[in-house]
Parts: C-alpha cells; sequence; structure tokens
C-alpha cells in the first residue's frame, strides 16, 4: 500500500504538486492520469524518495522510503526506462542492481525470461530499440519481487504484442494481491488495465475512484432509440417525461432514461424498434470531459490567414477556442450547480 498525505512540491515559484492526499492499495491496478505538467512524475519520485517533498509525507506500506532496507523488495519502479549504463550487457546491469540490493543472483535469470529479453542478455542495452529498453526497465522494477510496483508510461515504444503483454503482466501482479501504480496518456490502454483512476490536474487531486463511477460521473450516458415509428415514439418519449434529443441518422437520444423502461414503453404502445442501445462515453471522453480546465499546454488550430508563429488566441476565446468535447465538461459543471 501507498498512502500520500498532503503531498506537495514547489519549484521556485511553481507549485507542481498540491496538498495530494490519497492512498494506492493492493489487489488492483491503479491508473494515474493527468493532463501534460499536471505533477504525474514529480509525485512518483516523490514516492520513490528520489525527490524532497516541500511538504507531506508519502508511506511505502507504513514507513518512508529511505527506511526501507533494500528497498526493490518492497517498491519496484519503472520512471526513466532509457536511464540505463548503455555499456552494460542487460545481464550485468540487472546482476548490479541485485547485488548492490541484497537479491540472488538466480533472480537476474528469471526477469530476463519474463519480460522476453533472454536471448540478449548478452547484449549492450544501447543497442536496444525503445520496446527492448522498456522491457530492461520493467525487468528491473520486477527484480526483487517486490509487494508494489510502479511504472510510469510503461507501454511507451512498445508494440501491439508488447501492449498486450504488460496489460497482462500488471493485471497478473495485481491479481497476485501486489499494489501496482500505472501512469499512462494511452486512455484506450488504461481503459482496458485499470480498475480504479486517481486523477490530478495542475498538481491537484481531480479524482480518486473506480474506473466505471469515474465513467459514469464525468460523461453523458443517454440510450440511443431508434423506429420507423419515429414521431409517434418520441411522443411518448416525451409524454412520458424523458427529454428526447435528436441523434444520428433519424434516431434520437434519451438521456437519464434505462434502456428496459424504454423498451417495455415501447412495446406497450406496440412500437416496433430498430435500436435500443445504451450509451457511454469513452474514459477518454471522460477524461477530456473532467480535465478541460487543468490542461496547461493546449494546441490551437492555426487561424485561416495567421502568419507563421503569430500568438494563438486565448484559450475560450473567439475562433481559436479550444472545444469542449460534446460538451460534457459543461454538462457534468451544470449537473453539480457550479
Ligand atoms: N526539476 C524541475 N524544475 C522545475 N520545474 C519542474 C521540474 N520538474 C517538473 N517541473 C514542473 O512541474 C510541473 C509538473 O511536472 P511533471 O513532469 O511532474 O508533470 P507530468 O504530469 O509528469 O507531465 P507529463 O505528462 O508531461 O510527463 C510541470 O509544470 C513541470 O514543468
Amino acid at each position: 500500500m501507498i498512502e500520500l498525505e498532503g503531498l506537495t512540491k514547489h519549484y521556485g515559484e511553481k507549485l507542481a504538486v498540491d496538498h495530494l492526499t490519497f492512498t494506492v492499495r493492493p489487489g488492483v491496478v491503479t491508473g494515474f492520469l493527468g493532463p501534460n505538467g499536471a505533477g504525474k512524475s514529480t509525485t512518483m519520485r516523490m514516492m520513490l524518495g528520489l525527490d524532497h517533498p516541500s511538504a507531506g509525507t508519502v508511506r511505502i506500506d507504513g514507513k518512508h522510503y529511505r527506511q526501507l532496507v533494500d528497498p526493490l523488495r518492497y517498491i519496484g519502479a519503472l520512471l526513466d526506462a532509457q536511464a540505463v549504463h548503455g555499456g552494460r550487457t542487460a545481464y550485468h546491469h540487472l546482476l548490479c542492481l541485485a547485488q548492490s540490493n541484497g537479491i540472488p543472483r538466480a533472480r537476474v535469470a528469471q526477469v530476463l525470461e519474463t519480460v522476453g529479453l533472454t536471448s540478449v542478455a548478452g547484449k549492450r542495452s544501447k543497442g536496444f530499440s525503445l520496446g527492448m529498453g522498456q522491457r530492461l526497465g520493467i525487468a528491473a522494477a520486477l527484480l526483487g519481487d517486490p509487494r508494489i510496483l510502479m511504472f510510469d508510461e510503461p507501454v511507451n515504444g512498445l508494440d501491439p504484442e508488447g501492449i498486450h503483454w504488460i496489460r497482462n503482466l500488471m493485471k497478473g501482479l495485481a491479481a497476485e494481491g501486489r499494489t501496482v501504480f500505472v501512469s499512462s496518456h494511452l486512455m484506450s490502454e488504461m481503459a482496458l488495465t485499470a480498475d480504479h483512476l486517481v486523477v490530478i490536474g495542475q498538481g491537484r487531486l481531480l479524482a480518486d475512484t473506480s474506473m466505471a463511477d469515474f465513467i459514469a460521473r464525468n460523461s453523458r450516458s443517454y440510450v440511443r432509440v431508434r423506429s420507423p415509428e419515429h414521431q409517434r415514439l418520441r411522443e411518448v418519449i416525451t409524454a412520458a417525461g424523458h427529454p428526447v434529443q435528436a441523434g444520428p441518422d433519424g434516431s434520437f437520444e434519451v438521456d437519464g432514461a434505462d434502456a428496459a423502461a424504454l423498451g417495455e414503453l415501447a412495446a406497450r404502445h406496440r412500437i416496433t424498434l430498430h435500436e435500443l442501445s445504451p450509451q457511454q462515453a469513452s474514459l477518454e471522453e471522460a477524461f477530456m470531459g473532467l480535465t478541460a480546465e487543468a490542461v496547461e499546454y493546449h494546441a490551437h488550430p492555426a487561424a485561416p490567414g495567421a502568419a507563421p508563429g503569430e500568438p494563438p488566441p486565448p484559450a475560450g476565446a473567439g475562433p481559436g477556442a479550444r472545444p469542449d468535447p460534446a460538451g460534457w465538461g459543461q454538462d457534468r459543471r451544470r449537473r453539480e450547480g457550479s
């Protein structure tokens, strides 16, 4: 278990991490999300004792990182896969780590096998591809057989087979009762891997909840219906008190309704349905809805006729305004009355 209490980090004037309090629990994969510059890497570095907090504490199974004897046996991490002594072979890189952390030599061959690098164990890592470097970093994280694992962008540079492999690896580690904390910008992958999410923006905690709850809270869910008796169905649904909006291809969308109840309503009025499908946003859409205001670095479409290098208009103003994806951030704010 990892417990953060009021964790804060200033870099000069910059408040990179702002009073973060949350707990990463064992037995599930916890995803760590936030826009670029939100403070994820800084938080992870402080969790590993690599950066000193300006305030607050981190406890690893109840202890501060510096109190851990042979820390690789408690917590394994992949932070910067390129931070490897490139002149050493993969085997020697891992052997040095094992020897300096009291880990038996036999473990080196085991983790090389786990990550699929046995055949290149004798090669210098400076010749490794991005994906091989990533696998070597993961091997180092697994070396001490730790109860807690932390991965910063682990699928960077991995091909689809590699992405599939790391997804199953993380799920398997969590199923063994380990604590798995992982950051990624790849939302589709995170949606398949994580059970729980911690989301930060501009250093502050925005959400700490299950994947299903996060999507339900931060996006619009509705039922799409389609019928050859379009107008009659619309009248029946409206009369039942459900607001209706036009959808694509002659369908319409009913907010806040249950698909089964709508199907029964149509059946009672002997109306044929061609479609009755509950719709829910993806994790990516929910994430963008929640973090729209916490995004630090925006891309702006080039204004027609703008000279190269001309500064873009401010976010939220004029033709260069950043679109709120499907207005979901607004929907949420309206629901919450803010
Ligand atoms: N050593 C440093 N000195 C000064 N500012 C820093 C330093 N490290 C990070 N920052 C700033 O702190 C903020 C948080 O950075 P951090 O790298 O933790 O964000 P992140 O969420 O990991 O971003 P990304 O998704 O882009 O990797 C950023 O504004 C960054 O510029």
